[in-house]
């Protein structure tokens, strides 16, 4: 099973929408209607849209309701997937915009059973706060088994010879091959499948070069491999393996240019993705000679037109993307992908994820609490703001005595963000979309560490949060800079509000909170724990900060039930209050 810990806040979107404000410039108003209730008899449903390992689909049985249903149109696919709270796909289901705009917030995660992950647009997932994870490991072995398996056949002129032979023939002269001992492969991405191949090319007795910007020296060093340039890569090797991921990087990487500049009679596998070569160009290079052989598993269209000269060609050997299909692969597939996607539905954080930082499970229990309080002081917070400039600046400061690199606060900026946005907006937000949606809406989230002395035993002192640049309708919250600001501790376990502007409180952070500012005297909190108590509002928690004895004070009162206008009103018309806000948490 992924490492993950349950905190479904982060991932969760079963929340309902408050009333949209002019408190945040918005820039683009998204409208998600979120399906509250996303499942039937209480389970989630799984839509499952290819063939995938039956491992898998036990597993996800356990759990979910399971719609197997394969080759689906666009419109069918996104008829469906409003009905979902996941989808799992391979590399045959293109799931687009159109998809996640179509689910109207249901989906909540996506798993690709492999490894590409082309097919999913990741920003679109991203902003619909969709978490897409893979299967990363399982079909590796089968994928480098596959490009040798083309490599040798290619080398041997096997498929073409077998077809002969099937037509009658009996060629022996037409089919003389070419050698890979002593022969040099460059090996064009040293990932997973790539080191694999490296290392049963070498078994082979080939002399293997590789070109990966991102992957460390002595990672090749250690299975005989040289890591050179593109260049030195491409126009040295007698064969080329590509093992790239299609990015805007390496699209049509195999072009023209680059055919160019390769050895004549180079031989070519591909088992990563079609467009990395550019079709095109690889016919002109087959029929100039300067590419003897092509040995392709996988097509800028899949499946290929009928007539793809590529396929056609007698010098190529074709599959119909078999790289990861072996028995043993699907099974591993199905079942990684299985256990990330029931993860994500719990609301744990899975350690495939694509599009959301991988946060390990050691830190995810120790700063539980703090996510907690971070998501309650951002809604806080924002709650402070009146009038119509908008939130564009918040700051967020951490006191720790932790080294600045021993605190991961990735997790607890997007829950500042998740508690600043979604009581006034009508999107949701979690861990996937909350940079993203802060983006969208001009919300600047600047970080600030604050190193303490002392011992490091909590990973957090103290959390503050700043909005700069606005009024408040409570304005004890402003600090001497004039933003408002508050801060918060989280105390035997418990998150709670130490302070308010200038004022230092004390109330735990649940339910819901009062805050008056008034001149400090005997008396002022039992007139308004009578008030509540009339209406039988119960009294959580109450704590007075004041700046000297007789002056002002803000009095902080946590309540369980949200108090009537009457009774708030009540409240304000106490001779000694000067002001007061009710903020929800
Ligand atoms: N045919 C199949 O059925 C099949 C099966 C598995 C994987 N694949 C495909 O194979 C490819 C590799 O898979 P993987 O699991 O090894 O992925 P991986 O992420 O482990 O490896 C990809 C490697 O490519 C490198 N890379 C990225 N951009 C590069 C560039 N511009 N130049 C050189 N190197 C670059 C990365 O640093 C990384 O090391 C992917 O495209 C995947 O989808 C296909
Ligand atoms: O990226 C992958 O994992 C492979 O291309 C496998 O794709 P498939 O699941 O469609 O076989």
């Amino acid at each position: 099973m992924a490492t993950s810990l349950n905190l479904s806040s982060i991932f969760s979107s079963s929340r309902l929408v408050t009333t949209p404000s002019s408190v945040f410039p918005i820039r683009q108003r998204r409208r998600i209607i979120l399906v509250t209730s996303s499942s039937s008899g209480g389970k989630p449903t799984i839509l499952v849209t290819e063939k995938l390992g039956q491992a898998g689909i036990d597993l996800l049985k356990k759990y979910a309701n399971v719609d197997c249903s394969y080759d689906l149109s666009l419109e069918e696919l996104c008829t469906k997937i409003s009905l979902c709270d996941a989808l799992i796909v391979r590399s045959g289901t293109k799931v687009g915009r159109d998809v996640f705009e179509s689910s109207r917030g249901r989906l909540k995660v996506v798993g690709r059973a492999g490894v590409g992950i082309d097919n999913v647009d990741l920003a679109a997932a991203t902003e619909y706060g969709c978490l897409v994870v893979n299967a990363p490991t399982a079909n590796t072995v089968a994928a480098a088994e596959h490009g040798i398996a083309l490599l040798t056949a290619m080398a041997r002129n096997i498929a073409q010879a077998d077809a002969s032979i099937k037509a009658g023939k009996w060629t022996r002269n037409k089919y003389v091959g070419v050698s890979l001992v002593g022969k040099t492969l460059a090996v064009l991405g040293f990932g997973k499948v790539g080191s694999e191949v490296a290392r049963r090319a070498r078994g082979l007795g080939m002399h293997v070069i590789t070109h990966d910007p991102y992957a460390p020296a002595d990672r090749a060093r250690a299975i005989g491999v040289e890591l050179v340039s593109f260049e030195v890569a491409i126009s040295t090797a007698d064969f080329i393996s590509l093992h790239l991921p299609l990015t805007a990087a390496t699209s049509k990487m195999m072009n023209d240019v680059t055919f160019s500049m390769m050895k004549k009679g180079v031989r070519i596998v591909n088992v990563a993705r079609g467009g990395v070569i550019d079709e095109e160009a690889l016919l002109r290079a087959l029929d100039s000679g300067i590419v003897a052989q092509a040995a392709l598993d996988v097509f800028t269209v899949e499946p290929p037109v009928k007539d793809n000269k590529l396929v056609l060609h007698e010098s190529v050997t074709a599959t119909p993307h078999l790289g990861a299909s072996t028995m043993e692969a699907q099974e591993g597939v199905a079942i990684e992908v299985a256990e990330a996607v029931i993860g994500a539905l719990r609301g744990e954080l899975a350690a495939t994820a694509v599009n959301a930082p991988m946060v390990p499970l050691e830190v995810l229990r120790e700063l539980k609490p703090y996510v907690v309080l971070a998501e309650k002081l951002g809604r806080l917070a924002v709650q402070l703001v009146t009038g119509g400039s908008g939130v564009n600046a918040v700051k967020v400061t951490y006191a720790s005595s932790r080294a600045p690199d021993d605190l991961d606060t990735r997790l607890l900026r997007a829950m500042v963000i998740k508690g600043l946005i979604e009581p006034i907006s009508s999107v949701f937000i979690n861990l996937v979309n909350s940079d993203y949606i802060a983006k969208q809406r001009g919300v600047k989230i600047s970080e600030e560490r604050m190193v303490l002395d002392g011992s490091p035993e909590n990973p957090i002192e103290y959390i503050t949060v700043r909005i700069a640049n606005v009024e408040s309708r409570f304005a004890s919250a402003l600090s001497e800079s004039g933003e408002i600001k508050v801060e918060g501790r989280v105390k035997q376990g418990i998150p709670s509000l130490t302070k308010v502007g200038l004022f230092g409180v004390d109330v735990s952070l649940e339910g819901s909170v009062i805050l008056c500012r008034q001149v400090d005297q005997p008396g002022m909190i039992g007139k308004v724990a009578s008030i509540l108590g009339d209406e039988n509002v119960n009294v959580s928690f109450m704590s007075v900060g004041r700046i000297a004895p007789g002056k002002q004070a803000v009095m902080a009162i946590g309540v369980d039930e949200q108090p009537s206008k009457e009774t708030l009103k009540k409240i304000g018309d106490i001779p000694a209050i000067e002001e007061f806000v009710f903020l929800k948490l």
